[in-house]
C-alpha cells in the first residue's frame, strides 16, 4: 500500500501508465474505423462493452404510455399508484385537476424517481420522458416509467407486485371518481359525453347504506347481492347471460326509494342515468338514449306506475322493434328491448324501477325473473328510527333516554315514514326538544286515527286493496323480505 502523500513518483507512474493506455485505445479505435466494415465495428464495440462491463444484477421493465394507438393500463396505474409513493425526498411535482376528479392529483416530473417497497423487494420507479429528435416532426415526446428491481425477484414483480399496483390503482380510481347524474333535462356535458342526449350534473347524494333508515337484515342482504352481482362477470359470460340486475323498489313516498338508489351508486361507483320515459317519443329514440348509457351504471326509471302511456306513444314509431305487427310496446316489451341491447353491448349494468303502487304496475313486470330483486321500502322501523336519531342527533347510547324508548314503543305501531320522521328530528339542534317535537307528532298521527299496524305489523285496511296494502305496509314484514332475497339469490346463483 501506499499514500499518494507520501509518493509524488507514484503518482507520476499512475499518470504515464493512463496516457500510454489511452494512446494505444485511441489507436485501436481508429484503426477499426479505418479498415473494419461498418457493420462488423459494431458487434467488436458490443464485444467490448460486455467484457469491461460488470454482470449486473438489477432488472429494468419498461412501461411505455402506448401500446401501438391505444393507452397502455399498466402505465396508467403507475401513475395512480405513484402518486402515493411520493416522498418529501422527491424534487419536482406536477399538480391537476379535472372536472371528473375530487382532488388535486400530483405526480412526478420526468427524470424523477420513487422507491417503493413490496414485502421484503425493494424497487425503483423512474418516470422518463424522451423529446423527439427532430423539433418539426408532429411526434409528441414518448413517456415511460422504468421500474428497477433485483434480478432475483423477477417472478415476484411481474406477477404479485404489477397486479397490486393494478388492483391500488382501481381502487385509487374509484376514491376519485365523481359520480355524475345524468338526465335529458340537464345542460349536455362535452366532456361528459354521453351521445348527445344526455347532460349531467355531479352526483352529490350523500345516502350511503350506513345513513339509510331500513332494517339491518334487508340492508345486509342487498349489499351482499350488490357485491355478489359486481364479481360475478364470469358467471354472468358463462351461463350466457347479459350482465346486468334489475331491482323494483315500492313502497309509499318518503320512504327512502330514491335515497336508496344513491346508497346504491356511491357505494359501487356506479353513475346514474335517471330516464323519464316520458320524454321518449319512439323506439328508435330509446334505442339511441340507451345506447349513449355507459357501462357500470344505474338506470332509473321512477314512478313507472306513471308511465303506461308509453305504450301509445311507442307503438306508432316506424321502427317497431321484437313486436309483432300492430302490437303495442308494454312495460315487458321495454325490458326485452334493454335485455336486447344490453346483452348485445352493455356490462355492468343495474336498471332499477321505482313505484309507490306495486298494485298497479303490469303483471308481467312483476313476474318471477323478469326483475331480479324487488324490495319493499316501508314505513320506519325501530330499527330505522335508531339509524335516524344516530345521523340527525348524534344519539348512539340512548338507554338513559326515556323519551327514546317511548318513541321507539310508537314509531312500532304507528305509520309514519323516515322522511316524516326526518322532518321532526331536524326542528331542534336539541336533542331532547327534537325528540318531543317527534314523540307530539306520533301521538297526533295515532290520535287522527290513521291505520295502526297489529301486533303482526299488519294494518286494518279491508279489501283486495287492503290485501296488497298489507304486504306493502308491513314493518315486520321487512325481516321475511330479506330472508326471502337471500334464499333467491342463493338459489339463482347455484343453477
Ligand atoms: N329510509 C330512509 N333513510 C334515511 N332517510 C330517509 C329514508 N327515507 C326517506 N328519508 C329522508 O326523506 C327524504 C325523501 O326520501 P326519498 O326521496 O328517498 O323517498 P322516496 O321513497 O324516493 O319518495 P318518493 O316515492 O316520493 O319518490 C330523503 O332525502 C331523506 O332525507
Ligand atoms: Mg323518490
Amino acid at each position: 500500500m501506499f499514500s499518494l502523500k507520501e509518493s509524488p513518483t507514484a503518482v507520476s507512474t499512475l499518470f504515464s501508465a493512463y496516457a500510454s493506455f489511452a494512446a494505444s485505445m485511441m489507436l485501436i479505435r481508429s484503426m477499426i474505423n479505418e479498415f473494419i466494415p461498418f457493420q462488423i465495428q459494431s458487434y467488436i464495440y458490443s464485444a467490448i462493452h460486455y467484457l469491461f462491463t460488470p454482470l449486473s444484477t438489477s432488472l429494468t421493465i419498461i412501461i411505455d404510455e402506448d401500446c401501438g394507438m391505444t393507452r397502455n393500463q399498466v402505465y396508467e396505474a403507475a401513475e395512480l399508484y405513484l402518486r402515493t409513493k411520493i416522498s418529501p425526498s422527491t424534487d419536482r411535482i406536477r399538480v391537476s385537476k379535472t372536472p371528473r376528479q375530487k382532488n388535486l392529483s400530483f405526480t412526478i416530473e420526468k427524470g424523477e424517481e420513487v422507491t417503493d417497497q413490496f414485502d421484503d423487494i425493494k424497487l425503483k420507479w423512474r418516470f422518463v420522458c424522451v423529446e423527439p429528435q427532430n423539433q418539426n416532426s408532429h411526434n409528441t415526446e414518448k413517456r415511460c416509467f422504468e421500474l428497477t428491481f433485483h434480478k432475483k425477484f423477477k417472478e415476484r414483480v411481474m406477477g404479485s407486485y404489477l397486479l397490486h399496483v393494478l388492483e391500488r390503482a382501481h381502487q385509487i380510481k374509484n376514491e376519485e371518481k365523481v359520480l355524475k347524474l345524468y338526465n335529458r333535462d340537464c345542460p349536455y356535458d362535452s366532456e361528459d359525453g354521453g351521445g348527445g342526449s344526455w347532460g349531467s350534473v355531479n352526483l352529490e347524494h350523500p345516502a350511503t347504506f350506513e345513513t339509510l333508515a331500513m332494517d339491518p337484515e334487508l340492508k345486509k342482504a342487498i349489499i351482499e347481492d350488490l357485491d355478489r352481482f359486481v364479481m360475478r362477470k364470469d358467471f354472468y359470460r358463462r351461463v350466457g347471460k347479459a350482465w346486468k340486475r334489475g331491482y323494483l323498489l315500492y313502497g309509499p313516498p318518503g320512504t327512502g326509494k330514491s335515497s336508496l338508489i344513491a346508497a346504491m351508486a356511491n357505494y359501487l361507483k356506479f353513475d346514474i342515468y335517471d330516464l323519464e320515459l316520458t320524454s321518449i317519443y319512439s323506439n328508435s329514440d330509446l334505442r339511441r338514449v340507451l345506447l349513449s348509457t355507459t357501462n357500470r351504471s344505474i338506470l332509473v326509471i321512477e314512478d313507472i306506475d306513471c308511465s303506461v302511456d308509453i305504450k301509445d306513444r311507442l307503438s306508432n314509431d316506424q321502427y317497431q322493434y321484437d313486436q309483432p305487427h300492430n302490437a303495442k310496446l308494454t312495460l315487458s316489451g321495454l325490458l326485452n328491448f334493454i335485455d336486447g341491447l344490453w346483452s348485445s353491448c352493455g356490462d355492468e349494468r343495474i336498471i332499477v324501477f321505482t313505484t309507490n303502487h306495486k298494485d298497479r304496475l303490469d303483471p308481467a313486470l312483476l313476474r318471477p325473473g323478469r326483475m331480479d330483486v324487488h324490495i319493499n321500502m316501508s314505513y320506519c322501523s325501530g330499527e330505522g328510527f335508531k339509524v335516524l336519531a344516530s345521523n340527525y342527533l348524534g344519539l348512539h347510547d340512548t338507554c338513559q333516554i326515556p323519551l327514546y324508548q317511548e318513541i321507539e314503543g310508537l314509531i312500532e305501531t304507528t305509520e309514519v315514514t323516515p322522511a316524516q320522521v326526518a322532518e321532526e328530528l331536524m326542528k331542534s339542534d336539541d336533542a331532547n326538544v327534537a325528540l318531543e317535537a317527534l314523540a307530539g307528532f306520533l301521538k297526533r298521527k295515532k290520535a287522527e286515527g290513521n291505520p295502526v299496524k297489529d301486533e303482526e305489523g299488519v294494518d286494518n285496511i279491508e279489501g283486495d286493496q287492503g290485501q296488497e296494502a298489507k304486504k306493502l305496509k308491513t314493518n315486520n314484514n321487512i325481516g321475511r323480505i330479506a330472508r326471502k332475497i337471500r334464499r333467491a339469490v342463493k338459489g339463482r346463483y347455484k343453477r
